[in-house]
């Protein structure tokens, strides 16, 4: 069945808290990215995102998952078609694009932070927005320094509050990365790759952490990931783009291996033989197995 449809026929059955789940909180509309050199990466695309709701992007490397996730921020500016905020509207003037960066955070693979600063200054960062440019200047209310500890708090590093960046793991770095996007009191994340440079254990926890405080907040949370697992684990939706296109739109219990031939364009066949798997199975290495699905996306 199409998403859509299925929607629709929820809602038309008048259940108001289903009515409610499915609220849309973005959206975008025959969005089209063409890159300087007229390279697509994204082909009149139209899609809903659900408030509250955990969506995966999947895809080959190159099938256009970055390109419509920094397009939901015009971080990426399109080329045709719009995206709609149902908060604030369309995203066509600065205003609107202000107010609807300020809901909407980021969580990226480098984490982007300030390495020499601690883990409270990086978190601090994600008040910004909530402040003009000359108060920024000035040290922070101490309403947003309560607020930042209790985040660093939520993702349990609240004892490294005053530790630099550059003295935590990798995983705890992406986890301050979560308490500066959870700092920004966001109703959307935006996590390109959140996981792609971490070990499959670090990945885990970081994706249940992620997944976790986005229920609990009611966020909702667009994440690109390459490695399928994660995917059918932690989705509510899964969104497979191929070739600038999205080609599955659906929960994972639909993903089969007919869906992700289409995204990963293999004969559904040699997808059964390396689908199999799990990352974690490895655990002597701390590797993901040689022959499994979540690499079939990387190649
Ligand atoms: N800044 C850019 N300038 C020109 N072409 C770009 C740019 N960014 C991406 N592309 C191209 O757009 C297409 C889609 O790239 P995109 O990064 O969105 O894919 P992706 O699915 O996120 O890939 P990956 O998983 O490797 O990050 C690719 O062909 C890529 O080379």
């Amino acid at each position: 069945m199409n998403r859509n449809t299925a929607v629709l026929n929820i809602v038309k059955g008048d259940d108001m808290a289903t009515t409610k789940a499915f609220q849309s909180i973005l959206s975008v509309d025959n969005l089209g990215i063409t890159y300087p050199g007229g390279i697509e990466a994204l082909r009149s695309t139209s899609i809903s995102f659900q408030r509250g709701e955990f969506n995966v992007l999947l895809g080959l490397s190159g099938a256009g998952k970055s390109s419509l996730l920094r397009a939901l921020n015009h971080l990426v500016k399109p080329t045709s078609g719009k995206v709609t905020s149902a908060e604030f509207g369309v995203l066509n003037n600065q205003r609107t694009l202000r107010r609807h960066r300020r809901k909407t955070a980021m969580v990226f693979q480098h984490h982007q932070l300030i390495l020499r600063h601690t883990a409270l200054q990086n978190v601090l960062m994600g008040r910004l927005g909530y402040h003009s440019f000359w108060r920024s200047l000035l040290p922070m209310p101490r309403a947003d320094l309560e607020l930042a500890l209790h985040c660093l708090d939520r993702v349990g590093l609240a004892d490294k509050a005053l530790s630099r960046i550059d003295q935590l793991s990798g995983g705890q770095q992406q986890r301050v990365g979560i308490a500066r996007a959870l700092a920004q009191q966001p109703d959307i994340i935006l996590a390109d790759e959140p996981v792609a440079s971490l070990d499959p254990a670090t990945s885990e926890k970081v994706l249940t952490l992620l997944k976790k405080i986005c229920a609990e907040d009611g966020i909702t949370a667009v994440v690109s990931l390459h490695q399928l697992e994660y995917a059918r684990h932690f989705a509510d939706r899964i969104i497979g783009l191929a070739n600038a296109e999205v080609v599955f739109d659906a929960s994972p219990t639909q993903l089969d291996d007919t869906q992700l031939a289409l995204i990963y364009k293999q004969a559904p066949t040699d997808l059964k033989k390396t689908s199999k798997t799990k990352p974690a199975e490895d655990s002597a290495t701390n590797r993901l197995p040689s022959k499994t699905a979540t690499q079939l996306e990387i190649a």
